[in-house]
């Protein structure tokens, strides 16, 4: 039988100012407990760069008024025949205060203490791509939620 994957198309934000990164502490939920940038699913009837937008909005109470798409990680699960593929986009330029909501709790980190060890286990791997500015695809295979099997960065645009 031929096997079948899907894929389920999600967001994820990271909003930047001069040496720091927003992170929210994930209340419930897929990755409850660590430090994420914000997003989510795309809801039918909406754009990829919407969604973005709304789970901003929704997550931290902050209205984003650009966003570069800066890669795109795909996560695949051992065993789970979903693939996660992950629209990643950064942000300098938001309209309010992050606020904490019943799904995350905001907070700045300077880009020299972001708190790895309490992220998800990739987040180490690509995160130095976005602070340098490329642009990037990247593969996790995951076997459970703290092992990386095997992974695959390529860098589109060095920067
Ligand atoms: C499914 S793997 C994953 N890595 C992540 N890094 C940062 N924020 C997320 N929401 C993440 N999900």
């Amino acid at each position: 039988w031929a096997v079948m994957v899907s894929r389920k198309v999600l967001t994820l934000v990271l909003v930047t100012r001069p040496n720091q990164v927003l992170l929210g502490m994930k209340k419930r939920g897929f990755g409850e407990g660590w430090w994420n940038g914000f997003g989510g699913k795309v809801e039918k009837g909406e754009t990829i760069i919407e969604a973005a937008k709304r789970e901003l909005q929704e997550e931290c109470c902050l209205t984003a008024n650009t966003l570069t798409e800066v890669g795109q990680l795909d996560f695949e699960f051992v065993g789970d025949p979903q693939i996660l593929e992950v629209h990643l986009f950064t942000t300098k330029d938001v309209s309010g205060v992050p606020t904490e909501t019943s799904e995350m709790k905001p907070q700045w980190f300077d880009i020299d203490k972001i708190p790895f060890h309490k992220m998800w286990p990739d987040d180490k791997l690509w995160f130095p791509h976005v602070l340098k500015g490329s642009k990037f695809s990247a593969f996790f295979l995951f076997e459970g939620h703290h092992k990386i099997l095997k992974h695959k960065i390529d860098v589109v645009t060095e920067q």
